[in-house]
C-alpha cells in the first residue's frame, strides 16, 4: 500500500512536469485528476487515462490496450525513452492488451461494455479505452450506418438500366468500367451510399444523374424531399451551384423524357449541417434528433472527409430510417481536426472493391457495367454501397499528376513533377520568407487594385456587383500553411503579408479592423449566421460613413455583416490547409514549415495541392520537409470499422 502511494505520488508530479514542459496538455493531467477523483485510482489508471485524454487531442478516438501494452510512444509523438521514463513512475505496469483490460475492467471509473452501466466516464469496448462521449458517438455512426447498408431496396434493374442509359448517354470517353454509372445504380437500391473520388472525378455530377435517377423511378417522385448540405458555407454554396448545373444540363440532353426543370425547381437551397440539424447557441444538442427527426427522404452531403465524429452521429441520429444518405467526398484528405477519420474509416475498402456475386450480379443487370475481378471480394456490408470514382476529368495536368504522387507516397516523381518547369507547378525551394511575400503581392494584387479603384456607378447599383467582384478576385488565390506559429506558420505569414503589403500602398493596416482585412470566422455564431471556417473581406460601408462590414461570398451571392459584430475572427491572407478544405483557389500557394512536425502528413499535402485549380506553388525553406511529409502518414486510432463489421 505504501509502495502504491508513493507511486502515485511521483506519477502526479510526473505528469505535472510533462504538463509545464508541453509535452503532456495540461487538460490530459486534469482529466486524469478528474479519474481519479472518482475512485480509487491504481497508478496505471491514471497513467491510461492521461495518454487517452492526450491521443483524442492527436485526433484518435479510443486508445488500443495493444498500443497501451507495447507502449504508446510513437503515436503521442514522443521518445522511446520519454515513454518508459513515465511508464517507471507508474510502477510495474501490465504486460499484455488482457492484462490491461483485467486491470482497467476492475476500475469503477471504466465500464465494461459487457457489465452494468453505471454512467462511468471510461469505457472499455473489448480491447478499447474510450471517453465515453466517443464510444457512444462511434456506437451511433456504426450502429446506424450497418443498419443502413444492410437494407437494400427492391429495383427494377431493367428499368434502371433504361434510365441509366439515357442519363450516361452522352459519355464520350469511354471509361471502362464506368463507375460514374455504376455509383447510381448502387446508390440506388440502398439507404445509404458512398461516393468517393479525388477532385474532379465527377462525384457531383454523378450525383446529379442519382437525382435524375430517383426521380425517374421512385414511387413518389413528385414529392420527394431532397436536402443538400455540406459542413461549411462556402462548400454547401459550391455543391448548390454545381448540381444545378449538372441538372440544368442534363435537362437539355434527356429533354421530354424527364421533366428535370420541375427537380431543380423544387430543390432548396444547400445548406451547412449545423443549419440543417437546427444548431441552437449555448448547446451541442440539435433540434433534430432521433425523436424530431429531419424532414427529408434523401439527404445528399458533399465534403464528408470534413465532418467529424459527432457530427456525423447527430446526422445519421436525426435522418429518418427510410431516408436515403448519399456521403460525398475524397476519402484521403485530411480528417478534420477533431477526433476521428470518419469518412476513411467508412472507405476502407473502397480502392480495392471488395464486391460480393450478388453486388456484381446487380450492377451487371442494373447498369451494364462488368467489374474486372480484381474488384471482386467480400468486403462487408458497407463496401457494397461505397464506389470511389477514379478518373478525374480536371485534373489530368501537372497538378493532378504532382497530387496523385503525393497519395502514393512517391516522392522521387513528385519532385520530379515540382522540377518539371510547368507554368502550373512550380516549387521554390531553399525559400525565404521575402520570396512568399512577393507571392503574396503578386496574388493578392489583384483584388486589392479593385478593391482600391471602388465601384465605379452610382452607390447601391453597382455596389453589390462591385463587392462580388473584389470577392472573387481574392478568392482566386490563397496562401496555405502546415502549422499557425512561427515565420512560416499562419500567424507569422499574415502579419508579414499585411506589413508588406501596406508597404507596396495596396493596403492601409491599422487598428483591428480595416479595409482590405480578409478574416475567417473560427466560431459558429447563430446570432450574425456566420459559421466556423466562413471566410469574408472587410470593405467600407456603403451606408454609413466611416463603417466597415466583413462581406461574404456564398456562390454568386453575397451576404455582409457590420464588421463590430464579428467576434472570433482571424486575419486570413494566410490560412491552415485544414480550414481550406472545401475550397479551391485558381492559383493556391502551399508554405510547408522548416522543421518537420506532428502536423506535416501525407494527407495535408495533398490536401493542399488539390485547393488548385489552375495553379500550385509549393514553398518550402528546407529541402528535405517535403520528402518527410510524404513518407508520413495520418494514423487515427478508431473502433468504427471494427464496431461496423461485428455488430
Ligand atoms: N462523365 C463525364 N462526362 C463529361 N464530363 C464530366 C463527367 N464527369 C464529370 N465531368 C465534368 O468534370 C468536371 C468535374 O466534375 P465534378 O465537379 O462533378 O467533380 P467532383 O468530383 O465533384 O469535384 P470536386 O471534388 O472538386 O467537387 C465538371 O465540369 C463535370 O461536368
Amino acid at each position: 500500500m505504501a509502495k502504491a502511494e508513493a507511486n502515485i505520488a511521483l506519477l502526479w508530479s510526473e505528469l505535472a512536469r510533462l504538463g509545464e514542459e508541453g509535452e503532456l496538455r495540461r487538460l490530459s493531467c486534469a482529466f486524469a485528476r478528474f479519474i481519479a477523483s472518482l475512485g480509487a485510482a491504481p497508478p496505471a489508471l491514471v497513467l491510461a487515462a492521461s495518454v487517452l485524454s492526450e491521443l483524442e487531442g492527436h485526433g484518435h478516438s479510443c486508445l488500443l490496450l495493444d498500443d497501451l501494452a507495447a507502449g504508446p510512444a510513437a503515436l503521442l509523438g514522443w521518445s522511446e525513452e520519454q515513454w518508459k521514463d513515465l511508464a517507471r513512475h507508474a510502477g510495474p505496469l501490465p504486460k499484455s492488451a488482457q492484462a490491461w483490460a483485467q486491470l482497467l475492467g476492475g476500475c469503477e471509473q471504466v465500464w465494461e461494455t459487457s457489465a452494468f452501466n453505471y454512467d462511468q466516464p471510461l469505457v472499455l469496448d473489448g480491447a478499447r479505452l474510450y471517453l465515453r462521449r466517443y464510444w457512444r458517438d462511434e456506437t451511433v455512426v456504426a450502429q446506424a450506418v450497418r443498419a443502413r447498408a444492410m437494407q437494400t431496396r427492391e429495383v427494377d434493374a431493367h428499368e434502371v438500366r433504361g434510365w441509366l442509359d439515357l442519363l450516361f448517354a452522352s459519355q464520350r470517353e469511354a471509361e471502362a468500367p464506368d463507375w460514374q454509372k455504376l455509383a447510381c445504380a448502387i446508390a440506388l437500391r440502398g439507404s445509404v451510399a458512398i461516393i468517393t473520388g479525388g477532385p474532379g472525378t465527377g462525384k457531383t455530377y454523378t450525383v446529379a444523374r442519382l437525382l435524375a435517377l430517383l426521380f425517374a423511378t421512385a414511387p413518389q417522385a413528385h414529392s420527394q424531399r431532397i436536402a443538400l448540405a455540406a459542413p461549411t458555407g462556402k462548400a454547401a454554396a459550391r455543391l448548390k451551384q454545381s448540381i444545378d448545373k449538372a441538372l440544368t444540363e442534363l435537362a437539355d440532353k434527356v429533354g421530354a423524357a424527364l421533366p428535370l426543370r420541375e427537380l431543380t425547381q423544387r430543390m432548396g437551397a444547400a445548406r451547412t449541417l449545423h443549419s440543417l440539424l437546427g444548431a441552437r447557441p449555448d448547446t451541442r444538442a440539435f433540434a433534430h434528433h432521433r425523436g424530431n427527426p429531419l424532414d427529408v427522404d434523401v439527404l445528399i452531403v458533399d465534403e464528408a472527409s470534413m465532418v467529424h465524429l459527432e457530427m456525423m452521429a447527430s446526422l445519421l441520429d436525426a435522418l429518418p430510417p427510410t431516408a436515403t444518405l448519399v456521403l460525398l467526398g475524397d476519402k484521403d484528405q485530411l480528417a478534420s481536426v477533431e477526433a476521428g477519420a470518419v469518412l476513411g474509416d467508412l472507405c476502407h475498402d473502397a480502392q480495392a472493391g471488395g464486391y460480393d456475386a450478388a453486388t456484381l450480379a446487380y450492377v451487371r443487370a442494373a447498369s451494364g457495367e462488368q467489374l474486372p475481378p480484381a474488384f471482386a471480394g467480400d468486403a462487408g456490408a458497407l463496401a457494397q454501397q461505397t464506389v470511389m470514382l477514379r478518373h478525374s476529368r480536371r485534373f489530368g495536368g501537372p497538378i493532378g499528376q504532382l497530387a496523385l504522387a503525393v497519395n502514393a507516397g512517391d516522392t522521387g516523381r513528385a519532385e520530379q513533377v515540382l522540377r518539371a518547369g510547368e507554368s502550373s507547378v512550380r516549387w521554390i525551394e531553399n525559400a525565404q520568407q521575402q520570396q512568399l511575400l512577393q507571392l503574396a503581392q503578386a496574388g493578392y494584387g489583384s483584388f486589392l487594385d479593385v478593391m482600391n479603384t471602388g465601384p465605379s456607378g452610382p452607390l447601391n447599383t453597382n455596389h453589390e456587383q462591385w463587392v462580388r467582384q473584389v470577392l472573387q478576385r481574392f478568392e482566386s488565390f490563397r496562401i496555405l500553411c502546415a502549422v499557425r506559429d512561427g515565420e512560416w506558420g499562419v500567424s507569422g505569414l499574415n502579419e508579414a503579408i499585411a506589413a508588406r503589403l501596406a508597404q507596396a500602398g495596396l493596403l492601409k493596416p491599422g487598428g483591428e479592423w480595416y479595409v482590405g482585412r480578409p478574416v475567417m470566422v473560427t466560431r459558429n455564431d447563430y446570432g450574425t449566421g456566420v459559421y466556423n471556417g466562413d471566410i469574408g473581406l472587410t470593405l467600407a460601408d456603403p451606408a454609413r460613413p466611416g463603417a466597415l462590414r466583413v462581406y461574404f461570398l456564398e456562390g454568386e451571392a453575397v451576404r455582409s455583416v457590420l464588421a463590430t459584430r464579428l467576434r472570433n475572427v482571424e486575419t486570413a491572407f494566410a490560412m491552415t490547409v485544414h480550414k481550406s478544405q472545401g475550397s479551391e483557389f485558381r492559383h493556391t500557394v502551399l508554405a510547408l514549415p522548416r522543421e518537420r512536425g506532428a502536423v506535416l502528413t501525407r494527407e495535408l499535402v495533398y490536401t493542399g495541392i488539390t485547393r488548385a485549380s489552375e495553379m500550385f506553388t509549393l514553398v518550402t525553406p528546407a529541402g528535405a520537409v517535403l520528402a518527410e511529409a510524404i513518407g508520413t502518414r495520418t494514423h487515427r486510432t478508431s473502433g468504427l470499422r471494427g464496431m461496423i463489421a461485428a455488430r
